[in-house]
Formats: C-alpha cells, sequence, structure tokens
C-alpha cells in the first residue's frame, strides 16, 4: 500500500515537473522575441523578429511595432486577464503581444489585415506551441464581424481607433474590458468629462455605455519605426446597465447639439436650417407613430432598425423642405426654445453638460413632439460610420 502510495507520488511530480518544464520553456520562447533591448541577448533571428519583419512596413495601416517588452507586460498586467478568457487582438502584427496573451489566457482571436504580418505571426505562434489557441481572422476589423469573446487587448492601428471603440462599445458582443494602446491625444479625448476643453461627441458617446480609465503612458520610442505621436492606454469597460434610450434618437440628437460644441444650445437650436432639419424629422416621427398606432394598436415609438416607411419617407422629406411655410417654422421653433428656457437649457453649452443632463433634454424634447433621428438613415452601420 506505501509504496504503492510513493509510486503515484513518483508519476505525479514527474507529471508537475514536465508542466512546469514546458510553461519554462514556452515563457523563454516569448522572452527570446521581445527582450532585444531589455539587455537579454537572443539570436539574431528572434530579436529581428520582435522589432518588426524583413518586409515594409505600411504606415496608412498604422504598423508600428511595439518592442519593449517591460511595455508589453505591463498591459497584458493591466487587462487582467483570467486563464479562461479568449481575449480578441486588433491588429496582432508580428505577435509581440499576442504571445504574451496567450500566455496569460486561454485562447486568442486575431483581426489583421495584412497577409504578409499573417504569416510572420502564425510561424512564431507555432514556434512557441501555442498554434491551437490561435484564431486568425485575415480582414479588416471594422467590416468583419467579431466573433464571441470575454475581453480585448489590443495595440491598434490608430486611423481606425472612432469607430473600431464604437464598433466594441455599441456591438452585441457583451465582453468584460478592452485595453487598448491608443494615440495619446484620441485617449485623452476618451478619457475627457464636461467641461473638459477635450470634451466631445465621442467621449459623450462613448460614456454613455462605458466607464473609460486611464491606464499609462507609452513613449514613442518604444516602437519601431518611431512614430510621430506618444502613445497612452486606456481600459474601457462596458456598463451594465443602460439608460433606457433610442440610441438612433441618441446619437442624432447629440450630432445637433455637438455640431458646434461650444455653442449654447439656445443659438444652435435657433438656427433656421436645424430648425427646418428637426421639424422634417419630427414631423416624420409623428407619421410613424400614427401609421404604429393604426398598425399595432399601440406606440412603439421611433425604431433602430430600417422600416418600411423608409421608401415613402424620403420623398415626404423632399416635399417637406420645400413646402414648410414660414410660420410653421417659426412656432416649432418657439417649441423648441420654450422647452430649452423652461428646462434652464437654453445658455447652457453642451460641452459642459453630463450624459444624464442631456438624456433629461432629450426626453422632454421628444415628449413635446421634438425628434432627432431620421429614419431614412438608421442602420446601425450608418451609426457606425458617422461618428
Ligand atoms: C500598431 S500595429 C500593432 C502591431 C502589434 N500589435 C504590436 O503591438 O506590435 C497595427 C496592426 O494593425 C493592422 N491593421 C491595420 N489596419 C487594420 C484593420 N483595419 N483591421 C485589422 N488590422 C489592421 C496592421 O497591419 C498592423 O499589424
Amino acid at each position: 500500500m506505501l509504496r504503492k502510495c510513493r509510486s503515484v507520488r513518483a508519476d505525479l511530480n514527474r507529471l508537475l515537473w514536465r508542466r512546469d518544464r514546458a510553461r519554462q520553456l514556452q515563457a523563454k520562447c516569448i522572452h527570446a522575441r521581445t527582450s532585444e533591448d531589455d539587455g537579454h541577448r537572443t539570436s539574431k533571428k528572434g530579436a529581428r523578429e520582435a522589432r518588426g519583419p524583413e518586409f515594409q512596413l505600411h504606415k496608412s495601416k498604422g504598423q508600428h511595432i511595439l518592442t519593449n517588452p517591460r511595455v508589453l507586460d505591463s498591459i497584458v498586467r493591466r487587462a487582467d486577464l483570467k486563464p479562461g478568457d479568449t481575449v480578441l487582438e486588433i491588429g496582432p502584427g508580428t505577435g509581440n503581444l499576442t504571445l504574451k496573451l496567450l500566455e496569460a489566457s486561454r485562447k486568442v482571436v486575431a483581426v489583421e489585415i495584412d497577409g504578409r504580418m499573417v504569416d510572420v505571426l502564425r510561424k512564431r505562434v507555432a514556434d512557441c506551441g501555442f498554434e491551437d489557441r490561435l484564431t486568425v481572422i485575415q480582414k479588416d476589423a471594422l467590416k468583419t464581424q467579431l466573433p464571441p469573446f470575454d475581453i480585448v487587448v489590443a495595440n491598434i492601428p490608430y486611423q481606425i481607433s472612432s469607430p473600431l471603440v464604437i464598433k466594441l462599445v455599441y456591438g452585441k458582443i457583451r465582453f468584460r474590458s478592452a485595453t487598448l494602446l491608443l494615440q495619446k491625444e484620441f485617449a485623452r479625448r476618451l478619457l475627457a468629462n464636461p467641461g473638459d476643453s477635450e470634451y466631445n461627441r465621442l467621449a459623450v458617446n462613448v460614456k454613455l455605455v462605458a466607464d473609460v480609465e486611464f491606464a499609462m503612458d507609452v513613449s514613442k520610442r518604444d516602437f519601431l519605426p518611431v512614430p510621430k505621436v506618444d502613445s497612452s492606454v486606456v481600459i474601457i469597460r462596458p456598463k451594465t446597465e443602460l439608460p433606457t434610450v433610442n440610441l438612433a434618437e441618441w446619437w442624432a440628437f447629440t450630432r445637433t447639439c455637438f455640431g458646434k460644441k461650444n455653442k449654447t444650445l439656445g443659438a444652435t437650436f435657433k438656427q433656421k436650417r436645424k430648425v427646418m432639419e428637426i421639424l422634417e424629422t419630427s414631423t416624420l416621427a409623428a407619421l410613424r407613430k400614427h401609421v404604429t398606432i393604426n398598425d399595432n394598436d399601440g406606440i412603439s415609438g421611433v425604431s433602430m432598425e430600417g422600416s418600411d416607411m423608409d421608401e415613402g419617407g424620403k420623398s415626404e422629406e423632399e416635399s417637406l423642405s420645400s413646402s414648410v411655410p414660414e410660420g410653421e417654422m417659426n412656432s416649432f421653433k418657439e417649441k423648441i426654445v420654450g422647452v430649452l428656457r423652461a428646462e434652464g437649457f437654453e445658455d447652457k453649452r453642451p460641452s459642459k453638460l453630463s450624459n444624464d443632463e442631456l438624456l433629461h433634454l432629450l426626453a422632454v424634447l421628444n415628449h413635446a413632439g421634438v425628434y432627432f433621428h431620421n429614419q431614412t438613415n438608421s442602420r446601425r452601420d450608418a451609426l457606425l460610420a458617422d461618428i
């Protein structure tokens, strides 16, 4: 009995030793590919791979390789990965970050547009024995339907920052957080609060559905080739409770308010062209409500999806713009200004208002029959293209 116990324990020890040895080898493998500038000399080939590929990098695709292993480690640490996580990485490039992500998670799904990068990435990942846990999607991340994931960690191409962040936070997939390396100025805009000079419509729309936290600054010298701008890492965490607002209506409303973000709302809503536009959309919304009441015996309000009113709506809109009498326009303007005045918003600037205040204003305007969303442009993709 005692002998049997000893032999089981010896087997167990051997297994544990093998597991630890495999882990050490994998760690060594990752280290060899990212340690050329932290004092550990590696083979010439390993160091070159970590610095970037031999082929020419395209600035138009934001191809700047993050080479500092300490920064890569900090990003992974801040992302707070769990061993069971599926990680989405946008723009893995040659895989410096991917290898570290694979070490700390169950699976990585990497979306990379450049086939040359994909070849290098696959090879490096296979060299480390991680190939079974990597899925590569060789496509434009903005034009791809993303598979399910728990968390996003990425050094993204900066030129797609706005639409990508919107795609993530307004997408259908629920995820824990997105740890993103972004151009410093863009990160500041995302982090800005009401009253800050950088506060803008992007921050307003992102903060409606997510919290944004600053993680760290990254010097341009940590990339190869060295870009012109510095970078920052931010962590975006989708909110668990979302405000009950029609998103299409909200987006159209914030577009109107933030067209000139430092103008007072009174001045914005007195512009003749604006009033005309809002009158058109409000008239169409009223017509649509009327149809909905008759068809469904209930008011469903303005929907996010395209409706069969779209075709008719377009021509109606065209005729409206040429046929609205001056008097009707003026009384509609008075209605809007009346709401602004009654609620204390006439002299306020949108860039100083919190989302709760903006949500309240939209609710009272809608209640008064003032609508902003044009149903002919209601699809999610159109919203994404619009920010
Ligand atoms: C800033 S580099 C990051 C490379 C790597 N993650 C790193 O940290 O070294 C951005 C990567 O995104 C890729 N990329 C550019 N536009 C893309 C797009 N629309 N969809 C997916 N990948 C894209 C580029 O080819 C490049 O590999």
